[in-house]
């Protein structure tokens, strides 16, 4: 299938919007009252800081909606708005964050389910009105959706689609796209779908497995054993590594991307003439500004001194796992809560760890001051993140009166 053209075709047809559909002022006030938070504003006026009692907050000065996230659902609710009365579809979650989620399903915007790991699109009729979620979809979905007869409400953030028109490049010139990103993630499957030959890496220790395959060869069962879910179809790492394009899904750890970037390019250099490297390696950093600013804000919030952080975003959500691991890395006490609702009390937290696991610590909030840090990802409303400030204030202060 010739991607490029059919995505073109499908942007010149009647039926698909990415503009929205001009009611954006008269929904500002309401995702105004749904989402953002007059105590997260105070903190941020008052240089990211503020004292109550024992407790000191110290936010990060770059955290929570990104732009792309705050698009997509503004194009949400427009839709909601425009077709009042048609059955509205959405492929995905909008975005990684359960409260926003649950307010599209209180629009009566139906997600699709997974029937036998696959998503059962037989529930959508012609002329209902299908939303494309903030990470994009698959070829084929669009493609489906086309078919159908839908009309198509598509909120992918232009930063996602950049990723997709770097490895249309990839495929222009014939070299496999190397994706830092995870292979299950909504983003990546639709990057992939666009791109010819694929590898998709998880973390700079899966890059070096394939960096020395390309140096070194290696066992090619082993080798498509390991990626069996993350290749394209009939991939073969004797012949399909010979150029390599990187590209990543926009909410990865940017150091480990550019590393991933830079271990590519000293591999193909080592294998194949320095002067030839265009001609086996092409690199384009598509990991975006939102993901950089909060993690770079991170970066310096964990030279403080903390007494711990919380990192406040959706269990499923890419990049705040990230900005939790370099809590983690600077060996900070960290929680990753997803909503208020996960602080049990003064002695007990419950929390997703790195791993994906989730689990309840004891004592979390220590006696006396306390300087606390927050953060939250670029799916998270500001509102989740008041809340959990303000039940960290009312803990302490009771743990005070006692
Ligand atoms: C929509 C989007 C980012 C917004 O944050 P999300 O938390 O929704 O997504 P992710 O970090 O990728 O799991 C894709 O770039
Ligand atoms: S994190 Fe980046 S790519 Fe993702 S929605 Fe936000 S701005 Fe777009």
């Amino acid at each position: 299938m010739d991607t490029k053209a059919f995505k073109r075709a499908l942007q010149h047809s009647e039926n698909y919007h990415r503009r929205g559909f001009g009611h954006k002022e008269e929904i500002a006030t309401q995702l105004h009252s749904e989402y953002q938070s007059g105590l997260i504003q105070k903190i941020r006026d008052n240089n990211y800081t503020l004292n109550r009692g024992d407790v000191t907050i110290r936010l990060a000065e770059a955290f929570g909606f990104c732009w792309g996230v705050e698009r997509a659902v503004a194009m949400a609710y427009e839709t909601r708005k425009h077709f009042p009365s048609e059955k509205i579809w959405i492929t995905n979650e909008i975005i990684h964050n359960p409260s926003v989620n649950q307010r599209l399903q209180e629009m009566q915007v139906g997600f699709i389910s997974m029937e036998a790991g696959q998503k059962d699109f037989s529930v959508v009729d012609s002329g209902d009105v299908v939303i494309l979620p903030a990470f994009g979809a698959s070829v084929q979905e669009m493609q489906l959706l086309s078919d159908k007869g839908c009309k198509i409400v598509d909120t992918t953030c232009p930063w996602v689609s950049k990723v997709w028109n770097t490895v249309e490049k990839h495929k222009k010139v014939d070299c496999t796209s190397i994706i830092h990103g995870k292979y299950k993630h909504e983003e990546t499957v639709a990057t992939s779908s666009f791109a010819g030959k694929y590898l998709i890496v998880l973390n700079l220790q899966e890059a070096e497995y394939v960096a020395d395959y390309i140096l070194n060869g290696g066992s090619k069962e082993e080798f498509i054993t390991k990626f069996s879910k993350a290749c394209s179809e009939g991939f073969n790492p004797d012949t399909d590594l010979e150029k390599v394009g990187i590209a990543n899904q926009t909410t990865m750890l940017k150091g480990e991307t550019e590393h991933i970037g830079k271990l590519f390019e000293r591999t193909m250099m080592k294998k194949y003439d320095p002067t030839e490297l265009n001609q086996h390696f092409q690199s384009f950093n598509t990991i975006c500004d939102a993901t950089q600013e909060r993690q770079d804000a991170m970066l310096e919030l964990v030279e403080e001194k903390l007494d711990f952080m919380v990192v406040i975003g959706g269990f499923n959500s890419s990049n705040t796992a990230h900005l939790q691991e370099i809590s983690e890395e600077r060996k900070i006490p960290s929680y990753h809560v997803d909503s208020v609702e996960r602080i049990l009390s003064e002695n007990r937290i419950e929390h997703r760890q790195l791993n994906g696991n989730i689990e309840i610590s004891d004592k979390w909030l220590p006696d006396g001051n306390i300087i606390v840090g927050i953060t939250s990802g670029a799916s998270t409303p500001d509102k989740v993140v008041e809340d959990v400030i303000n039940k960290i204030f009312e803990l302490k202060q009771a743990a005070a009166i006692i």
